[in-house]
C-alpha cells in the first residue's frame, strides 16, 4: 500500500439482538474495554463510539443496544429509537447474529437495516460451534431468505476472522480524512467510562437478582495533587432494590465501590477516593422525561 492510497474513514453501527456478543467483538476490534460486557440483556445503553484507526483507515464504532422485542416500555422505545438514529448517520451496519441462532429477534431487525446502507451479516461465537456444516447450512439459510453485502462468520472471544471483517468493512468505507486524533479510544468523557464501570459491577456481582433499572451517575468529580475524589449514585426504581444493592451488612455495596475504584485508579493512573451511595427513583425506567433527567438520549 503506498501513501497515495486514499485514507478512508466512516462510522459502523454494530446492532443486533440483545447477547450476541455485539459489545465483545467492538472491545475485541478496538482493542480496548470501553463498553460493558455482561451476560444480561440491555447492558448497553448508551451509543459508544470506539475508534481503531489502521494505516490508511478509520473506522469509528457505534455500539448500539439490543432491540427490544418483548417489551413495550417507554426504556425500550427509546433504546429503539436511539439505534435508528445511530443506523441513520452510518456508512456501514454489522448486523450481528449469533452462530446458529437465527431467531425471531433477528427477522425483526432485518427491515430495521436501512437499504441505502452496506450491510455486513456477521456470525458471532463461532468457537461454540461443534460442526462447521452447521455454519453452511445456517448461512445458506439465511442468505436465501435476506441479501447482505458480506457474511464474515467469527469469534471475538478467540480472536478468529477479526482482519477479514476490518478488511470487509473497509472495503465499503468512504474515502475522507482521520475524524480523531490516532490514539483516541473513544469520544465519551472519562466520568462516562467511570460510571459504566461501576455500572459493570452491579450487573457482575447482583445482575441476576436485580432488574435491569438501575444505572449510576458521577455526582462530584473533583482532581487535585492527592488523587481524584468522585461520588457516584446508583440510581435503582423501587425501595425494595437497595437491600440487595447493599447486601448483608452492606458487602455487596463495597465490593463494588472497591473493585470500581480499581478500575478507575487503573484507568486515571492515579489515587480514586470513590464513594457509591443509592437513590430510589420509583418508575424511572418508565418515564421518558426522567431518562432524559438522567442523560440518557
Ligand atoms: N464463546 C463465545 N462467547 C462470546 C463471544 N462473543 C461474546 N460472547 C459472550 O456472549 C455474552 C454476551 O456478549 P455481549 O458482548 O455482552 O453481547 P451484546 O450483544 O453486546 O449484549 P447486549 O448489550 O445485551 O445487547 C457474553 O457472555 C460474552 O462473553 C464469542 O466469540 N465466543
Amino acid at each position: 500500500m503506498t501513501q497515495e492510497t486514499p485514507f478512508k474513514t466512516g462510522f459502523i453501527a454494530v446492532v443486533g439482538r440483545p447477547n450476541v456478543g455485539k459489545s465483545t467483538l467492538t472491545n475485541a476490534l478496538i482493542g480496548s474495554k470501553i463498553s460493558i460486557v455482561s451476560r444480561k440483556a440491555q447492558t448497553t445503553r448508551h451509543r459508544i463510539h470506539g475508534v481503531l484507526t489502521r494505516d490508511r483507515e478509520q473506522f469509528v464504532f457505534v455500539d448500539t443496544p439490543g432491540f427490544q422485542t418483548r417489551h413495550g416500555g417507554a426504556m425500550n422505545r427509546m433504546m429503539n429509537r436511539v439505534v435508528t438514529q445511530a443506523l441513520a448517520d452510518v456508512d456501514v451496519v454489522l448486523h450481528v447474529v449469533e452462530a446458529g441462532k437465527w431467531s425471531v429477534g433477528d427477522d425483526n431487525i432485518v427491515p430495521l437495516l436501512p437499504s441505502s446502507k452496506k450491510c455486513i451479516l456477521v456470525i458471532s461465537k463461532v468457537d461454540t460451534l461443534k460442526n462447521k456444516n452447521e455454519m453452511f447450512d445456517f448461512v445458506g439459510k439465511i442468505m436465501s431468505k435476506f441479501s447482505y453485502d458480506a457474511v464474515v462468520p467469527l469469534s471475538a472471544v478467540k480472536k478468529i476472522q477479526l482482519d477479514t471483517l476490518l478488511d470487509e468493512i473497509s472495503r465499503r468505507l468512504p474515502e475522507g480524512e482521520p475524524m480523531f486524533e490516532e490514539d483516541a479510544l473513544t469520544d465519551r468523557s472519562i466520568r462516562f467510562i467511570a460510571a459504566e464501570l461501576i455500572r459493570e459491577k452491579i450487573f457482575r456481582l447482583v445482575g441476576d437478582e436485580l432488574p435491569y433499572a438501575c444505572t449510576v451517575v458521577i455526582e462530584k468529580w473533583e482532581e487535585d495533587e492527592s488523587g481524584a475524589h468522585i461520588s457516584a449514585c446508583v440510581v435503582v426504581e423501587r425501595e425494595s432494590h437497595k437491600p440487595i444493592l447493599l447486601g448483608a451488612k452492606g458487602m455487596h455495596m463495597k465490593r463494588i465501590a472497591s473493585e470500581a475504584r480499581q478500575d478507575i485508579r487503573e484507568l486515571l493512573d492515579k489515587p480514586v477516593f470513590l464513594e457509591v451511595y443509592i437513590k430510589v427513583r420509583k418508575g424511572w425506567s418508565d418515564k421518558e422525561s426522567a431518562l432524559r433527567d438522567l442523560g440518557y438520549e
